[in-house]
């Protein structure tokens, strides 16, 4: 991978980072954001996901690990969005980072090896609310980690390694918390107001 350079980081307006709890519907947002803004959507799940479906020796690895729900490695997906970032450097309005960064660390390492975010956006949801999107969407998913026991784990995972790196950005100014109660559209009326507090 060639490295991401000062010159290409300019070039990227913003980089948003969605960094919120399984099931509280990052990804409905973000297909939203991306019929408003035309972000480049970039979602580390989603490149996971590619991966293990190649069938290569590394996806058989990643596969283990998400099914159990815990996070892989972070030079493996931190890479992964690296190499999607230069592919669309040139081109694109700006980079909608979706499930990253899911700890602090991994916070820290885009920094040094990307760039500094422009926003992180927190969609707030209750456990019990991601608990239930998360079965429901289990049933047409397919996905091996929307069940019960995966879905706990996530969410303990959640509290525990995810929820700090908010509080870290907080510290910047940067974050834009968004109630997710309501209607998708609710949501996406909060999402894009903090969007367009960018300009
Ligand atoms: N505001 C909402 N109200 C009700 N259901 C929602 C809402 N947002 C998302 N969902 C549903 O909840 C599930 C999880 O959403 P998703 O966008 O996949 O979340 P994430 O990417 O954060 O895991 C999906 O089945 C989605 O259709
Ligand atoms: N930034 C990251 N670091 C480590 N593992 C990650 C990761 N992003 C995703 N994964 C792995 C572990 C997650 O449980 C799994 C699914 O992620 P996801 O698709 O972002 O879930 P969701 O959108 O339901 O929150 O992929
Ligand atoms: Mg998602």
């Amino acid at each position: 991978i060639p490295p991401l350079d000062r010159c290409h980081c300019n070039k990227i307006i913003n980089v948003i980072h969605f960094t919120c709890g399984p099931g509280s519907g990052k990804g409905t947002q973000c297909e939203k954001v991306v019929a408003k803004y035309g972000f480049t959507h970039l979602s580390s799940g989603d490149l996971l996901r590619a991966e293990v479906s190649s069938g290569s020796e590394r996806g058989k690895q990643l596969a283990a690990i998400m099914e159990k729900g815990e996070l892989v490695p972070l030079d493996t997906v931190l890479d992964m969005i690296k190499e999607a970032m230069i592919a669309k450097a040139d081109t694109s309005k700006g980079f909608l980072i979706d499930g990253y960064p899911r700890e602090v660390r991994q916070g820290e390492e885009f920094e040094k090896k990307i760039g500094a975010p422009s926003l992180l956006l927190y969609i707030d949801a209750k456990a019990e609310t991601m608990v239930k999107r998360l079965m429901k969407r289990g049933e047409t998913s397919g996905r091996t980690d929307d069940n019960e026991e995966t879905i706990k784990k996530r969410l303990d995972l959640y509290y525990k390694a995810t929820e700090p790196v908010i509080a870290f950005y907080e510290g910047r100014g940067i974050v834009r918390k968004i109630d997710s109660e309501g209607s998708v559209d609710q949501v996406f009326s909060q999402v894009a107001k903090a969007i367009d507090s960018l300009k």
